[in-house]
């Protein structure tokens, strides 16, 4: 039986989707505090049972927004979760994780509806998404009895749920071309570039694309090592393991509130996708000034900082102040002394005049570009829905203009490292062709050079760092080195 579509049977003791890996929904920041984090002891709050209904009714809610008002899912989990403080930190984790789940399944979960319930689609709305939740719960392994019995569903609605299994058999015969788009929850048209993008690993990538991340954190260099954060966190109860591939990383169990452990406040630790570590290792150190170039709120400018133990200029610069103003907070919280950051505008030559007094000064720029984040589906699985051919284009075009924009910033000898959390080939090595097409005095430095021969062995394909959920576990994410001649 295939995993992407086929009921499976729940794992002992488990209460939320499958995952092989520590995963971090959990921990996902869900407003304010619920009732239940001052009572109690763990056990008890551990055993008591769900309150099914209000975690059907905040499923609704923040699962309708999502589909049928377009908002973006951790927003409308943080919305609605914010305004249900009634609700017990083990009812808090499963909507999420169930709102989480249906949208990594949703067109496979679409279809098989539309087989196991004739008339599906004409289910007033409310009534389709209590199904939807439903379907999804029994895919990813709860007990079909139980979750009909806890939906309160009408029979009719409650015998369609116990023919999924025959719903699945005939996704399963349907031939790879016409199946995987669905199996894989995924438009045509990504199905399209995922299948040609992974090949015969096609299933596989979409499989692991559609399980729970792992929780991750990265550890603050200017504060201590890997091992003293990790003594830290075990005082605090939460135990950790070491990242397989990035020295600075740490995955943390899962059903813990990162935000409010004090190692956090103190700012010994940021979490941060393996990958993202990873590619933020591509810029060595310790060169004196580095620019990183779409600085967002900060999760590679900070662990910059810490590569260049708060020495040298770190210019981080964006056109989204909201985010700057967010990174200014958490290099406060992380005791990074060494940054500088500059709003910077979006057009030229507005922008071109924003960047003069840098040109040819620095040792090293990340382009960490915006993209189509086609890796990073396990955390936010609504991005594929929303995602067009159109918007695809419209990526690739803008992360040429600023690869261009910015390498005017790279000294002769230094290096621009660009990346983005895409794993399509348009956004990636295609970029990098368009650009050494008209540079030709940059040229390509392997990433296995600065990683060294053993990880880079592991993380990169060709001369450049290529990620992805189902080969590393970790998001997807590509990097490039380019140097500048001397
Ligand atoms: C992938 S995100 C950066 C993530 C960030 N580096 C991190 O590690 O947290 C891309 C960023 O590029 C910014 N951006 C978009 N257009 C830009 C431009 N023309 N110049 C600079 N930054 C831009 C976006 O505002 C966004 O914050």
């Amino acid at each position: 039986m295939k995993r992407s579509h086929r009921p499976e049977p729940k794992k002992q003791g488990a209460k939320q989707a499958p995952s092989k890996k520590p995963s971090s929904r959990g921990a996902k920041r869900t407003g304010p505090a619920s009732r239940d984090d001052a009572r109690g002891a763990p056990s008890e709050r551990a055993a008591r049972p769900l309150r099914e209904d209000l975690v059907l009714q905040a499923c609704l809610e923040a699962y309708g927004s999502v589909r049928h008002e377009g908002r973006l899912s951790d927003r409308a989990l943080d919305f609605t979760l914010r305004r249900k403080a009634h609700l017990y930190s083990t009812e808090r984790r499963a909507v999420a994780e169930r709102v989480y789940a249906l949208l990594r399944r949703q067109r496979t979960v679409d279809w098989l509806l539309a087989r196991a319930r004739p008339g599906f689609d004409r289910l007033e709305t409310t009534r389709q998404d209590v199904m939807r939740l439903a379907a999804s719960r029994i895919l990813h392994g709860e007990p079909l009895e139980q979750v009909v019995h806890s939906s309160s569903l009408p029979a009719e609605d409650g015998a369609a749920l116990r023919t999924l299994p025959d719903a699945a058999a005939a996704l399963d015969a349907l031939p790879q071309a016409k199946r995987y788009p669905i199996a894989a929850s995924l438009p045509d048209f990504l199905a399209e570039k995922f299948l040609e993008t992974f090949g015969a690993d096609a299933n596989a990538a979409a499989e692991a694309m559609n399980e729970r991340a792992p929780l991750t954190a990265r550890v603050n260099l200017l504060k201590g090592s890997r091992e003293e954060l990790q003594r830290r966190l075990a005082a605090e109860g939460v135990e950790s393991t070491p990242t397989p591939l990035s020295p600075l990383g740490l995955w943390l169990e899962t059903r813990i509130n990162v935000f409010s452990l004090q190692s956090f406040k103190d700012g010994l630790l940021e979490l941060q996708d393996e990958g993202s570590q990873l590619l933020g290792m591509l810029v060595d150190s310790p060169p004196t000034r580095v620019v990183d170039a779409c600085a967002g709120a900060g999760g590679k400018t900070l662990q910059l900082a810490g590569q260049m133990k708060n020495r040298g200029d770190l210019h981080a610069l964006d056109v989204d102040e909201v985010r700057i103003e967010e990174l200014r907070k958490r290099a406060r919280r992380a005791g990074v002394h060494n940054v500088r950051t500059q709003v910077i505008p979006a057009e030229d030559p507005a922008a071109a005049e924003a960047l003069v007094a840098l040109k040819d000064k620095a040792d090293r720029v990340m382009v960490d570009a915006p993209c189509s984040g086609t890796g990073t589906y396990r955390r936010k699985p609504d991005g594929r829905y929303r995602l067009t051919p159109e918007d695809l284009k419209a990526h690739a075009d803008r992360q040429k203009a600023l690869l261009e924009r910015f390498s005017t910033m790279v000294k002769p000898g230094g290096r621009l490292i660009y990346g983005t959390c895409s794993v399509l080939r348009e956004e990636n090595e295609a970029v990098i062709e368009d650009f050494l097409a008209r540079h030709p005095e940059f040229s390509v430095r392997p990433v296995s050079q600065e990683l060294g021969p053993e990880l880079g062995e592991k993380v990169s394909r060709g001369p450049y760092l290529r990620l992805a959920p189902h080969t590393h576990n970790t998001d997807g994410f590509f990097g490039a080195i380019l140097v500048r001649a001397k």
